[in-house]
């Protein structure tokens, strides 16, 4: 697919009302983009079950291919990828595009900076302003020489990258660590050390380690997220076919289960309760909400309360996806609901504190920006016949078409197709729901 030709004008006009029936969780784009590249990494055959469809997936997929991996869908619908022998030369000069996925490019340029070739690094929409000084400061430590574009894509690499002992900085995003994870561990590093200051998104890296671990990957020894110690022994031949499922998004899942909590009552199917992901930490809002809530293994019921919901205190510092559907409970919960981590939203999709902000005054809900602070003041009347702007970020747009659940009349979600770089089938599961959507 070309990312170029990505049609993103459309607008979804959402009318008010009750949700109810059950629905399963889409693929998570955080599992299925690292599942593909510790496909490619582990040189080994694989099947990925259960793989995402999302914009940000599909990228991956491609980056994989063009890094020389096979890939084929299979009857079931899975994806075999085969990695054994990589169809593009290690000196070739290649380009790979990453659509708009932020993790896609801070994992996969460190994994393409181990080829000795030259790779081009693009990207397109919001990828374009977020920061990638990291790799401008990173890569010429470990032997790689770049060319960016001051801090920002396009950037152009020539590796092979040499694991060495390294210190980076954590404070911006966990998505740089991963990449450098999965590199060092391909490059079978030896008794080397990244050190890690101010770690953030902590749980991103258990998820790392965790389809790291299930792809029999060369595994560092995690000290407390300050450092990542990759032992002398040499790294695990892999012969057998590694089969990896796909786990069920905990961030798109939220969506879910705030509309369930303000409209429900709903089923929602497909997500761990003990997965590694950050978001699965919904549950704690949720609960404090005074939702009803029943946690089980292969399902999750959740619907309003017997009373008004409850504003509730959370830190999201570690799990930043959080903002947007903690704010549409929010603008739910009777009182000043109070989220903690806005400084980790400026480099998003879009700088999320604002859009937030901005996006719910069109439907009459007051957020408060106060330094790390954000204070949604809820309970009062949602306003209808409106119209919103996702702001082309996905989550903005599901927030508001979760947030106009409730509202006095229908509202608009402008540039609606937002929702496709992680969330597909977000409005047919809206449908499937029951919420009445017009176009
Ligand atoms: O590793 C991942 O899958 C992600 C990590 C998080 O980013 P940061 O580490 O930059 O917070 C998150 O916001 C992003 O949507 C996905
Ligand atoms: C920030 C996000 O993703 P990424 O950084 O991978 O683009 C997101 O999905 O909200």
């Amino acid at each position: 697919m070309t990312f170029e030709n990505i049609e993103i004008s459309y607008s979804v006009r959402v009318h008010p009302g009750n949700v109810s029936g059950q629905i399963t969780a889409p693929a998570s784009k955080s599992s299925m983009q690292r599942a593909a590249a510790a496909a490619l990494v582990s040189g080994g055959k694989s099947i990925i079950e259960n793989p995402g469809i999302s914009n940000d997936d599909q990228a991956s997929v491609g980056v994989i291919e063009a890094l020389g991996a096979t890939v084929r869908a299979t009857a079931t619908g899975a994806l075999e990828v085969d990695a054994t022998v990589l169809t593009t030369d290690a000196d070739q000069e290649i380009k790979v595009h990453f659509g708009e996925s932020g993790l896609g490019i801070r994992m996969f340029t460190s994994i393409a900076a181990l080829r000795s070739g030259l790779t081009r690094i693009e990207g397109q929409g919001s990828l374009t302003s977020r920061p990638m000084d990291f790799f401008d400061q990173t890569l010429p430590q470990l032997g790689v020489s770049i060319k960016s574009n001051q801090g920002k894509l396009p950037l152009e690499i020539k590796g092979p990258l040499v694991p060495q002992n390294i210190t980076i900085d954590g404070s911006l995003s966990s998505q740089f660590l991963t990449g450098l994870l999965l590199a060092y561990s391909a490059a079978d590093a030896r008794d080397v050390t990244i050190t890690v200051s101010n770690l953030k998104s902590r749980p991103y890296v258990d998820l790392t380690l965790k389809v790291m671990a299930d792809f029999g990957l060369k595994l560092p020894q995690n000290n407390n997220y300050e450092s990542f110690y990759f032992g002398k022994q040499e790294k695990p031949t892999n012969q057998a076919t590694t089969t990896y499922q796909v786990e069920g998004d905990w961030s798109g899942g939220a969506f879910l289960l705030v509309a369930g909590a303000i409209k429900g009552p709903i089923t929602v199917k497909g997500l761990d309760p003990v997965s590694t992901q950050a978001d699965k930490a919904i549950l704690q809002a949720l609960q404090q909400s005074g939702c009803q809530l029943s946690v089980e293994q292969n399902q999750i019921q959740i619907g309003p309360a017997t009373g008004p919901l409850k504003a509730f205190q959370f830190d999201a510092t570690d799990c930043p996806d959080l903002f947007p559907p903690l704010v549409a409970l929010a603008a739910y919960c009777e009182g000043k609901s109070v989220i903690q981590g806005v400084t980790r939203l400026a480099h998003k999709e879009s700088n999320r504190a604002l859009t937030l902000q901005e996006e719910f005054a069109k439907l009459g809900v007051q957020v408060l920006l106060q330094d790390d602070l954000m204070i949604i003041e809820g309970g009062g009347i949602i306003n209808g016949n409106t119209a919103t702007h996702s702001r082309h970020d996905h989550r903005i747009a599901m927030a508001a078409a979760v947030a106009a659940l409730g509202a006095d009349g229908p509202v608009e979600i402008q540039e609606a197709a937002a929702v496709k770089k992680s969330y597909p089938n977000f409005y047919q599961h809206l449908a499937n729901l029951g919420v009445t959507l017009s176009y």
